[in-house]
C-alpha cells in the first residue's frame, strides 16, 4: 500500500478519482508537509490530456477533510509563519481552481474548515444526504478565520450575507441546507454519491478555471444590499455593529472575518486573499485562540476517557426518568434523540407525562418546521419516549435518573422504589444539584448503583454534566454513567460527592460578591454589564432571575453548614423571596418581565432592599470582584480533589456557567493572570472587604513558588 496522502486512480471513463487519505489518522487533516505531494499530482492531472475531469473524495469512511491540522497551527512560532502557511493554502487551492478540467468533489461526513476550503475550489461540490454530512467554517471558535481563501470564496458562492452568516458563527450546513444555500451543486444518497459526482463531471455543465463562478440567487432586498456599494456599506457597518454587541470586543477574530470580505469585495479579490493571510498569521498568535485551541484539545480528549480508566461500561439498552419537569423533560429528550435510547417516564401525574413529552414534541417540530427533519423522523424519535404513573416498563431500565423534587427524603424512596422494581443492577442516577448522593444512597440496599448525574438547564443545550461518586459507588457504575452521559452528547466530568460538587460551588461565591455589592449600592445594570463586558453569556443578576431567586436561597444555606461562612447567604435576600420575586419563572425578579423587548430594572427592588443606589466600584473591579471569588474557590477545589484536574475545572466552568472561552477556564485563567497577582489583590481585599477574599492555601503556595496549574 502506497504511503501517499493523494492517490490518483485514472477511471475507464476518463475521469480519474483523487483520493485523500491521511494514513495512521481517523479523519483526514490538512498539513504542510503535503505541499509537494499535491504539487506533484496537480503535475501529474495537467500533463494527462486525455483526462475528461477529476472527483476529489476521502479516504475515510465517514469524512471527508476536518480541516487544516490544528497542531500544526499550535505549532506556530511566529505570526509570518502562519501567514505562510494561509498563503500556501491560498496558492494550491488557487490552481486546483485554475485547472481546465471539470473538478468535483463528492463530500460524505464532516467538510469543514480548510476542507470546505478545498471543496469550494473545486468547480463543482455534490454531497451525501448522510446525517453526518456537515459542512461549514468554524475556525471562529478557535479564534481564527478560514484562512485558505474561504473569506473570499464562500461569499461568492453563497452571497455575502449568507458567507457572513456562517463565518461568525462557525454554524455547519447539513445536506439539504448546502443544497438550498448554492453551497453544494447535488446532494445524493452516500452509495451513488460518486457516480452522481462523475456525470455531473462529465455533463460539461460544470464550469473550470476562473469562470466559474455562478451568480448567487438572491431576494430582492439581498439585491439591494448585496449588489449596491451603499446597500453595502449598511451591511458591512450592521454585521460590525452586531460582532462588538456580541463579543464586547473580547475576540478579535470575527472583526477581521468582515475585513476580510469587505475588502475582497469592494477592492479586489488578490488584496482580499492577501488581508486574509495577514489576519489570519496574527490571529494564530492570539492568546484569544490559543485559550480556544485548547478547548478543543481538552474535549477531545475527553471523548476518549471513560470515567475509570480500564473499567468498561456496560452496555445500555434502556432508561428510566423519574419527574416529568422542566429537567426530566430535557433529560428524557437527550436521551432519546441524542443516545436514540428508549426512555420511560414516570411521573405522579398525567400533567407531569404530558409536559415531558411536549418538551420533545416541540424541539422536534420545530425542527420539522425548519424543514432540518422529516415527520416520519420525528415519530420515530417521539415513539422512543413513552409514560407512566407506575414502574410498569421500568423492570428492564438499565439506568433510572431521577429529576424530582430537591427533597432527601423523596429521594431516598426513589432510591427504595428502584431497587424494588428495577434489575439488580440497574443504576440510579441523581439529577440532584445540592443535595450530598452519600445521603440519597444512605438507606439503599446496593449503594454501589446509586450515583449523581447533574445536568445543566435547559438540558438539550448545555453541554456538560457532572457525574458524582460517593464512596461506595461502584467503578462500573461511574464508566456506565459516563458513557451515557457522553451518548447523550454532554462533556461528563467526574467530581466527588462534597456540596455543590463544583459547578454550583464555585458559582456560589460569585453570585454572593455580586449581591453583596448591590447592597452595597451597585446598580443592578452596572453589574450585569461588566460580567458582560467581561465575557460572560449573561450578568449576575440577570442569571438569578433566569435560574430562581428561590433556587439560589436553597443552595446558599447547605453549602454555608458544609463549606463555611464565607458561603452564607448575602442577608436582606429572604426578602425578595418573601415578596415573591422568584424571578423570571414568576414574571418578578430584579428586571422586569412586561411585554417590551428592552431589558429594564426592576427600580422597586432597590426600596425593597433599602438600597441606597451608588456605583463606587469601577467596572473592572466590579467583574475582577466576582471573579476572583470564583477562581480562589476553583482552586480549592482541585486541592480538595473535587475535580481530578485543573482542564477538568476549565472544562466544566466554560461549559456549565459559561466562563468566558476565550480566558481558557479558570485555571487557565489563573496561569495568564499569574497566582502572585491574584494573591496579592485578595489579600487587598480581604483587608477592605473581609475574610472571604482570603486567597486559599494552593494559591498561596503557588504564588510563593510563582508556579502555574499548566506546563
Ligand atoms: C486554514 C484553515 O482555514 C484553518 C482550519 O481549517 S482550522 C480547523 C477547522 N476545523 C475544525 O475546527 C474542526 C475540528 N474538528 C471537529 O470539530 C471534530 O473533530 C469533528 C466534528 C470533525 C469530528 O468529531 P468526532 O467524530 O467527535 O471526532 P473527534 O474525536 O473530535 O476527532 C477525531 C480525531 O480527529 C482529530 N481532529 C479532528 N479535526 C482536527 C483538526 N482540524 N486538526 C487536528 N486534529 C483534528 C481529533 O483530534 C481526533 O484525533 P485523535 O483520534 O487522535 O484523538
Amino acid at each position: 500500500m502506497s504511503n501517499n496522502t493523494f492517490t490518483l486512480k485514472k477511471q475507464e471513463n476518463g475521469l480519474a478519482h483523487l483520493v485523500m487519505d491521511v494514513h495512521g489518522e481517523s479523519m483526514n487533516t490538512l498539513k504542510a508537509e503535503f505541499a509537494d505531494e499535491i504539487a506533484e499530482v496537480l503535475q501529474e492531472i495537467k500533463s494527462d490530456t486525455s483526462l475528461k475531469g477529476v472527483i476529489l473524495l476521502s479516504g475515510k469512511a465517514d469524512s471527508f477533510v476536518a480541516g487544516a491540522d490544528i497542531n500544526m497551527l499550535a505549532n506556530c512560532q511566529s505570526a509570518a509563519e502562519a501567514t505562510a502557511l494561509s498563503r500556501q493554502g491560498q496558492m494550491i487551492f488557487d490552481q486546483i481552481a485554475n485547472l481546465s478540467i471539470p473538478v468535483v468533489a463528492a463530500i460524505n461526513g464532516a467538510c469543514l474548515g480548510g476542507g470546505l476550503e478545498l471543496a469550494m475550489a473545486c468547480h463543482a461540490r455534490v454531497c451525501s444526504d448522510s446525517a453526518k454530512t456537515a459542512l461549514g467554517l468554524p475556525e471562529v471558535q478557535l479564534g481564527l478565520l478560514p484562512g485558505s481563501g474561504g473569506t473570499q470564496r464562500l461569499p461568492l458562492l453563497v452571497g455575502i450575507q449568507k458567507a457572513l452568516d456562517m463565518m461568525l458563527t462557525g454554524k455547519q450546513l447539513r445536506a439539504k441546507q448546502a443544497l438550498k444555500s448554492g453551497l453544494v451543486d447535488d446532494v445524493a444518497p452516500n452509495s451513488v454519491l460518486i457516480s452522481v459526482a462523475e456525470k455531473l463531471a462529465l455533463s460539461g455543465k460544470v464550469k473550470t478555471g476562473q469562470q466559474n463562478n455562478k451568480e448567487v440567487k438572491l431576494s430582492f432586498v439581498g439585491k439591494a444590499l448585496e449588489r449596491t456599494s451603499l446597500g453595502r456599506k449598511v451591511l458591512f457597518s450592521q454585521a460590525l455593529k452586531s460582532v462588538i454587541a456580541k463579543t464586547k470586543g473580547n475576540y478579535p477574530a470575527p472583526i477581521k472575518i468582515i475585513d476580510c470580505v469587505k475588502v475582497g469585495v469592494e477592492q479586489t479579490l488578490a488584496k482580499g486573499y492577501q488581508t486574509e493571510a495577514d489576519h489570519f498569521g496574527q490571529l494564530v498568535m492570539s492568546p484569544e485562540s490559543a485559550q480556544l485551541r485548547q478547548i478543543f484539545f481538552a474535549t477531545t480528549d475527553m471523548k476518549k476517557e471513560q470515567g475509570i480508566e480500564g473499567v468498561a461500561p456496560r452496555v445500555i439498552e434502556n432508561v428510566g426518568v423519574l419527574g416529568g419537569g422542566l429537567m426530566g423533560g430535557g433529560i428524557a429528550f437527550v436521551t432519546a434523540t441524542k443516545a436514540n435510547l428508549p426512555v420511560r417516564i414516570k411521573d405522579i401525574s398525567h400533567q407531569g407525562i404530558h409536559h415531558a413529552l411536549k418538551y420533545s414534541f416541540d424541539l422536534l417540530n420545530k425542527k420539522v418546521k425548519r424543514r432540518f427533519m422529516l415527520k416520519s423522523e420525528m415519530q420515530k424519535q417521539m415513539a422512543m419516549i413513552t409514560g407512566a404513573l407506575d414502574y410498569k416498563g421500568f423492570k428492564s431500565a438499565d439506568v433510572v435518573i431521577e429529576a424530582v423534587f430537591e427533597d432527601l427524603s423523596l429521594k431516598q424512596s426513589m432510591v427504595a422504589d428502584i431497587e424494588a422494581n428495577c434489575k439488580e443492577n440497574t443504576i440510579f442516577a441523581s439529577n440532584t444539584s445540592s443535595l450530598p448522593i452519600g445521603q440519597i444512597a444512605a438507606k439503599a440496599k446496593r449503594p454501589e448503583n446509586v450515583i449523581g448525574l447533574h445536568y445543566f438547564s435547559p438540558v438539550d443545550k448545555m453541554p456538560l454534566a457532572e457525574i458524582i461518586a460517593h464512596d461506595k459507588t461502584s467503578d462500573e457504575t461511574i464508566s456506565t454513567t459516563v458513557a451515557l452521559a457522553k451518548k447523550q452528547g454532554k462533556t461528563p466530568i467526574v467530581v466527588k460527592d462534597k456540596a455543590g460538587f463544583y459547578v454550583n460551588r464555585i458559582l456560589a461565591p460569585y453570585m454572593n460578591e455580586a449581591a453583596l455589592m448591590l447592597l452595597d449600592g451597585t446598580p443592578i445594570e452596572a453589574l450585569d454589564k461588566a460580567l458582560v463586558k467581561f465575557g460572560f453569556p449573561v450578568g449576575p443578576m440577570q442569571l438569578l432571575d433566569e435560574v430562581g431567586i428561590d433556587i439560589g436561597a436553597k443552595i446558599g444555606p447547605i453549602l454555608q453548614a458544609e463549606l463555611g461562612d464565607r458561603f452564607s447567604p448575602p442577608p436582606a435576600f429572604d426578602k425578595l423571596i418573601a415578596d415573591g420575586r422568584l424571578g423570571k419563572k414568576v414574571k418578578k425578579g430584579f428586571y422586569l418581565y412586561n411585554s417590551t423587548k428592552k431589558k429594564t430594572v426592576d427600580e422597586s427592588v432597590y426600596t425593597l432592599l433599602g438600597i441606597n443606589k451608588t456605583q463606587t466600584v469601577a467596572t473592572d473591579d466590579i467583574a475582577l470582584r466576582c471573579v476572583y471569588m470564583m477562581l480562589n474557590e476553583a482552586a480549592r477545589c482541585l486541592d480538595e480533589s473535587i475535580i481530578r484536574n485543573a482542564r477538568d475545572g476549565d472544562i466544566g466552568a466554560i461549559f456549565g456557567i459559561g466562563f468566558p472561552p476565550f480566558l481558557g477556564g479558570p485555571f487557565r485563567y489563573i496561569d495568564t493572570i499569574g497566582a502572585p497577582q491574584i494573591v496579592s489583590k485578595m489579600n487587598q481585599w480581604s483587608k477592605a472587604y473581609g475574610d472571604r477574599f482570603v486567597p486559599c492555601e494552593l494559591l498561596i503556595k503557588m504564588a510563593e513558588e510563582n508556579s502555574k496549574f499548566y506546563d
